[in-house]
C-alpha cells in the first residue's frame, strides 16, 4: 500500500501525520509507527498523530498520538498544535478547533501565525526537595539545574526516567534554568523518544506551572526557550489548581511524502 503522510514540526519537535478519516490505518500497527518515525530506515519523527474522524459533539477531529517507538501514549502538546494546524490545512478548521486527545476536549486556536492550544486544568504539583512531579496531559518531572547548555541531558534524564519511582511506565524529564523575569530556558529527555527532543509542549506547560508554584514567577504567563525555539505559556492560579492553561507557538508543515507500507 502507499501511504501519503505529511511531516509538520512544533518548534523543532516533529511529526509524521496520517489523515486518518478514512480508517487507512490500524491503530495497533505499532511496528509501521515506528518504522515511520526511524531517523535511518524510515521518515524520521519524535512521534507520529492520527487525525480521525470526530466522535463527540461540538468536536472537529480526534487526536491519536504514538511515541517514536511506536506505542500509543499520553497527550503531546506540541503534537496538539501541529494538528491543528494540519486540519486548518486540510480545511477542517478555520481559526477555532475543538478536539478530542487521550486526555480529554481541547480547545484551540490560529492567531497571528501561531497556535494557542487550551491543555487540561492542573489540581496537583507534586512538590521534593530536589524536583516537582506534575502531569500536564503527560508526566513530567522538573528540575533545575546550573549551566542548562552543558547539562547532560541524555544520561541525566535517561536515569531519571528509569529510576525511582518511575521505572518501566516512566516520565519525560525536563531541565530548567531561569534566564530572567518570566524566561526559562528548558531542556527536555522525552519518554518514548527515549532521547532529548528539541521541544516538548507537556513538558514547557509542566516547567512554567512548576515555577509558578515555587515562587520562581508571579505573572501568569510565562516565556520559554527550548533549543527549538520559543513558546509562551498562559495560566490562571486558583484555589482549586492551575486552569485555563494555554500552550501558544509556531507548527508548520515541513513536507509531504508517500510511502511503501
Ligand atoms: N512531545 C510531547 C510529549 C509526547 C508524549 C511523551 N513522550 C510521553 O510519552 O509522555 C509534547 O509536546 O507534549
Amino acid at each position: 500500500m502507499i501511504l501519503t503522510f505529511y511531516k509538520y514540526q512544533g518548534t523543532g519537535n516533529d511529526f509524521v501525520i496520517i489523515d486518518n478519516r478514512d480508517g487507512i490505518v490500524s491503530k495497533n500497527n505499532t511496528k509501521l509507527f515506528a518504522r515511520l518515525c526511524d531517523r535511518k530506515f524510515g521518515i524520521g519523527a519524535d512521534g507520529l498523530m492520527l487525525l480521525e474522524q470526530p466522535q463527540n459533539d461540538g468536536d472537529d477531529f480526534v487526536m491519536v498520538y504514538f511515541n517514536a517507538d511506536g506505542n500509543e501514549s499520553s497527550m503531546c502538546g506540541n503534537g496538539g498544535r501541529c494538528l491543528v494546524a494540519f486540519a486548518a490545512f486540510l480545511g477542517i478548521v478555520e481559526d477555532k478547533a475543538t478536539f478530542t486527545a487521550i486526555d480529554g476536549k481541547h480547545h484551540a486556536e490560529i492567531k497571528d501565525g501561531l497556535v494557542r492550544l487550551q491543555m487540561q486544568d492542573v489540581q496537583e504539583i507534586e512538590k521534593y526537595e530536589s524536583h516537582l512531579f506534575l502531569d500536564t496531559g503527560s508526566p513530567h518531572h522538573v528540575t533545575m539545574v546550573e549551566r542548562l547548555a552543558e547539562f547532560d541531558v541524555q544520561n541525566m534524564g535517561r536515569s531519571i526516567r528509569n529510576g525511582a519511582p518511575y521505572f518501566e511506565s516512566g516520565s519525560n524529564v525536563n531541565f530548567v534554568e531561569k534566564k530572567n523575569g518570566n524566561l526559562f530556558a528548558v531542556r527536555t529527555y522525552e519518554r518514548g523518544v527515549e532521547d532529548e527532543t528539541l521541544s516538548c509542549g507537556t513538558g514547557v506547560t509542566a516547567v512554567a506551572l512548576s515555577m509558578h508554584a515555587t515562587q520562581q514567577v508571579d505573572q501568569e504567563e510565562v516565556d520559554i526557550d527550548t533549543p527549538g525555539g520559543a513558546l509562551k505559556v498562559t495560566f490562571k492560579p486558583t484555589p482549586e489548581g492551575y486552569k485555563d492553561i494555554f500552550l501558544i507557538g509556531p507548527a508548520e508543515q515541513v513536507f509531504k511524502g508517500e510511502i511503501e507500507c
